[in-house]
């Protein structure tokens, strides 16, 4: 399977182009960093990668097909503040259960203690909640993840039990990452190959 951005050009309302005939592409099972300065575009590359910003310019593919908008979003994305990426109104149980239902296993692997699933998001860290994040998106119907930022702001240990979690399963199921990251030991670390924007 591939996904691919294909001659993308992006601009904000009508500022400047942010990007400019901009090609991606990632294999099934593959690990590819993308690197910048900052404000380049990483982030906005990621969401549109991931279907929740349309390009003015190109498209994106998975496997040929327009990204599906009303079903399971097959490409993923975590980023670097998981507190706006949950509804706080929501235990956590509905929101890990939001795309799939994680095996205990899964859960035991990042973590995440059963007595979490019935506090609100606003009584967990953002390390905790990161990690709600992360087990959310890796359900079976998941064929890439992007990582944007994704364990910036946890400690080193943390941060490196989350990627043995994510990169297992991403392994298993034949998953693509793409790991956004201003840190180069860690995209040195996980990829296979680098884009630099
Ligand atoms: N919603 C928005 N409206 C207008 N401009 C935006 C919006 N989001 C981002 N931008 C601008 O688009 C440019 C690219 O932003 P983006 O967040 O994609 O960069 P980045 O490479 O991920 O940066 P960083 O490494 O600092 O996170 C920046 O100049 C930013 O100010």
């Amino acid at each position: 399977m591939q996904l691919k951005g294909e001659n993308i050009g992006f601009r904000y309302d009508n500022g400047p182009w942010i990007l400019q005939d901009m090609n991606f592409s990632i294999e099934s099972g593959e690990v590819v960093g993308i690197m910048g300065s900052s404000g380049c575009g990483k982030t906005t590359l990621g969401r549109i990668l991931a279907g929740y910003e349309d390009p003015q310019v190109g498209k994106v593919t998975l496997n040929g097909e327009a990204l599906p908008k009303r079903t399971y979003n097959p490409v993923q994305l975590v980023f670097q503040h998981p507190e706006k990426a949950v509804n706080g109104r929501w235990h956590m149980k509905n929101t890990l259960q939001e795309g799939w239902d994680p095996q205990d296993e899964i859960l035991e692997a990042l973590g995440i203690e059963k007595a979490w699933l019935k506090r609100w998001p606003n009584e967990l860290s953002g390390g905790e909640l990161q990690r709600f994040c992360v087990a959310r998106a890796l359900g079976s119907k998941t064929k890439f993840l992007i990582a944007d930022e994704m364990t910036t702001m946890l400690d080193a240990i943390t941060q490196a039990q989350i990627w043995h979690v994510v990169r297992d399963v991403a392994r298993k199921q034949d998953i693509g990452l793409v790991v956004i990251s201003h840190e180069e030991h860690l995209i040195k670390r996980l990829c296979d190959r680098v884009v630099k924007l």
